[in-house]
């Protein structure tokens, strides 16, 4: 089946430089998404615009939370796929990127990407968010820059799983649907016990003549 997207001058204009990784990625889950449980039967032809492009929405987002820091790190939290922590990682060759995840095939999937794709800046950490956490508290890893994540659970449970992760002043980076706005409306008792403030939902741009998608922004104090 052939993607809505593929050829479409629209790649280049927002990939950029990211496209030919991104070319063979999306060839690799084109074939082998589905069947290994990583997409829906329905996102076969909409891959670019569903996945890539949407997870490539939170670049420019990223860039502004880590601009003028010298350690631009970024955890993606519940990759699966690699969404959007592998897109967002080869868009932003300059930051570190370390994606958390616990399913032993995913954690497969995931490091056979990053030898197609070449990418030097990401890690690979198999576990749940609380593990990771629990390492930062202990000071084994350092806390993050940012802390993206896509489709792993509402904002009130979010919070506890991300928040913790983050330095302060660090920024949760959060692709929503269109309930975002009502998530964290539900959500200002946990953001504000892990430490988060001024959530704020924001229309992220997936490409021209493409339906913006939905970006959830929390800062930590
Ligand atoms: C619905 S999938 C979304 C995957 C990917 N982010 C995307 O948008 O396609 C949710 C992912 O979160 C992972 N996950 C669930 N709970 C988690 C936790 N506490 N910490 C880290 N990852 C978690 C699951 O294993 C799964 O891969």
């Amino acid at each position: 089946m052939t993607d809505q997207l593929q050829g479409s001058p629209v790649l280049a204009e927002v990939l950029g430089d990211a496209l030919p990784k991104l070319e063979r990625f999306h060839a690799k889950i084109a074939e082998e998404g589905e069947p290994r449980g990583l997409i829906g039967p329905r996102d076969v032809d909409i891959i670019w615009e569903r996945h890539i492009l949407n997870s490539a929405a939170i670049v420019p987002y990223v860039r502004n939370a880590t601009n003028g820091i010298r350690f631009k790190t970024v955890a993606d939290v519940g990759s699966g796929g690699g969404f959007p922590g592998l897109v967002a990682a080869a868009c932003l060759p300059d930051h570190d990127f370390t994606l958390i995840e616990p399913m032993e095939r995913r954690i497969e999937w995931l490091h056979e990407c990053v030898g197609l794709m070449q990418l030097q800046n990401v890690e690979i950490i198999r576990g749940r968010s609380d593990a990771v956490i629990q390492q930062v508290r202990k000071r084994e890893i350092h806390p993050f820059a940012v802390v993206t994540c896509r489709a792993v659970a509402p904002m009130t449970k979010l919070s506890g799983w991300t928040l913790p992760l983050l330095k302060p002043s660090g920024q949760l980076i959060a692709l929503k649907g269109r309930s975002a706005q009502a998530e964290i409306d539900k959500a200002g008792k946990e953001i504000a016990k892990f430490g988060g403030r001024r959530p704020r939902v924001v229309e992220a741009a997936v490409g021209p003549d493409l339906e913006p998608t939905h970006v959830v922004i929390v800062d930590k104090r």
